[in-house]
């Protein structure tokens, strides 16, 4: 039998990066709106889909939010949560804007849904990220009486990055337009804009109607009625994400052991996939990929035959030398990932209070990009075609899109998340946008 703790405890980063990043995501479980007995109603063998509300300050999200949650709780299907239960902080109320995501669940005939409420103001993008980045979909709220607004854009944009792929659009406050080719002017603008950022334009559902009327129980034509509508738009057009377990498999290499007598174990968390006794496999990153055998797997040190999602693993690779296999490079199923070194991304740059950097950098700044296990010295730049890149700086508090080139590849996909970090402090958190080289 294998003699390998694989079940180590979380490496020291991890600890640190954790004290950081949940400051981050501290905001939603906060203000958790979801009561207790709650989630016993509902019936949880249906499929489960995360969404949420996006789109420019004072278009109607959280007024959407209330309103989806009192139309359905009609069919049983929800917990009416009001809108001062969703804007609740004494900040949020005196100036009548979200500050913080708020989640909220519901049920329609064919799922369950978990929905995040996302802040529209400028200053609060980094919740709004936040909030995005745990959603398969999204439901963006503009309003009739505006059109698209900066920060309409801005989380189209915010959103293809965190790798949402499809939208529903609520055009909200019909109730105050009158003209009815002022909303299809509206209509035309919004498929331009999805266009453009690689959403389908030409297909995305557009429902128009008013929140507040459905919230107020009036005007059932332009509100429930619409509620009802956006919820069946979202039920077939959002696509359903892939389960962690139907992925292919990735296993991020914590820690190798020799063992004698047996040969090499690895020993990680498995990310995604399963793994069988005897599949074969790769390993990726560090300037050494190859293919070996799983020829053991072993779980609190009894012996396995299968490796799932969640699971913590010793892995044994037949004919493999100790030498050969480091933390920070990852095992997978053969040809499932390419191992690079340039790559965009759109990074948040911490505050000195969210225990950043005090002053801005210039490109050229070489700070450690920590990924899953591994930690490798990366020069940052502006991306190409960046006007007057050479002067420009990135302050804590922006939000930019930098090019990343690493000293040593790395297995790095489109939606990788990653942090940046000099000195033991935690100086930004992003995600990778486009593969590079
Ligand atoms: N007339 C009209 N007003 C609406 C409608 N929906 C929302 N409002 C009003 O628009 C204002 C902003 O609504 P919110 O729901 O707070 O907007 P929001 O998008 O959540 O705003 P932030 O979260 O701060 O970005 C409030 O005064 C709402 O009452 C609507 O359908 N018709
Ligand atoms: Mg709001």
């Amino acid at each position: 039998m294998l003699r390998v703790a694989a079940c180590r405890t979380a490496p020291p980063i991890f600890a640190s990066l954790s004290s950081a990043l949940p400051r981050l995501r501290a905001a939603p479980s906060a203000h958790y709106v979801a009561r207790r007995g709650y989630a016993e109603m509902f019936n949880r063998t249906k499929p489960h889909m995360n969404i949420g509300t996006i789109g420019h300050v004072d278009h109607g999200k959280t007024t959407l939010t209330a309103a989806i949650t009192k139309v359905l709780a009609e069919s049983g299907g929800a917990t009416f949560t009001d809108y001062s239960q969703i804007d609740k902080a004494p900040e949020e109320k005196a100036r009548g804007i979200t500050i913080n995501s708020a989640h909220v669940e519901y049920e329609t005939e064919a799922r369950h849904y978990g929905h995040i409420d996302c802040p529209g103001h400028a200053d609060y993008i980094k919740n709004m990220i936040t909030g995005a980045a745990q959603m398969d979909g999204a439901i963006i709220v503009v309003s009739a009486t505006d059109g698209q607004m900066p920060q309409t854009r801005e989380h189209l944009l915010l959103a293809r990055q965190v790798g949402i792929k499809k939208l529903v659009v609520f055009i909200n406050k019909v109730d105050m337009i009158n003209d009815k080719e002022m909303l299809e002017l509206v209509d035309m603008e919004i498929r331009d804009l999805l266009a453009n950022y690689n959403f389908d334009g030409e297909n995305t559902p557009i429902v128009m109607g008013s929140a507040l009327a459905a919230l107020d129980g009036r005007d059932k034509e332009i509100g429930a009625d619409k509620i009802l509508e956006l919820v069946k738009a979202c039920d077939e057009w959002l696509e359903l994400p892939i389960r962690d377990l139907d992925k292919p498999f990735l296993m991020p290499i914590e820690d190798v052991f020799s063992i004698s007598g047996r040969g090499t174990v690895a020993t990680g968390r498995v990310e995604r996939g399963t793994a069988l006794k005897g599949n074969e496999v790769e390993i990726l990153g560090l300037g050494d990929s190859f293919k070996t055998t799983l020829t053991g797997i072993e779980m609190f040190h009894k012996e396995l035959e299968r490796a799932e999602a969640g699971d913590n693993m010793g892995a044994l690779l037949r004919s493999t030398r100790r030498e050969q296999v480091r933390r920070g490079q990852v095992l997978i199923q053969p040809g499932s990932m390419k191992s690079i070194k340039k790559f965009r991304s759109q990074v948040y740059i911490l505050t000195k209070d969210e225990g950043g950097r005090y002053t801005p950098f210039m490109q050229g700044y070489r700070p450690q990009l920590y990924l899953r296990t591994a930690d490798v010295t990366v020069t940052l730049k502006f991306s190409e075609g960046t006007p007057d890149a050479e002067e420009k700086m990135a302050m804590p508090g922006d939000n930019v899109e930098l090019d990343c080139e690493l000293v040593f590849d790395l297995a790095v996909e489109v939606g990788s998340r990653f942090t940046l970090r000099e000195a033991n402090k935690t100086i930004g958190t992003g995600v990778v946008t486009k593969i590079l080289e």
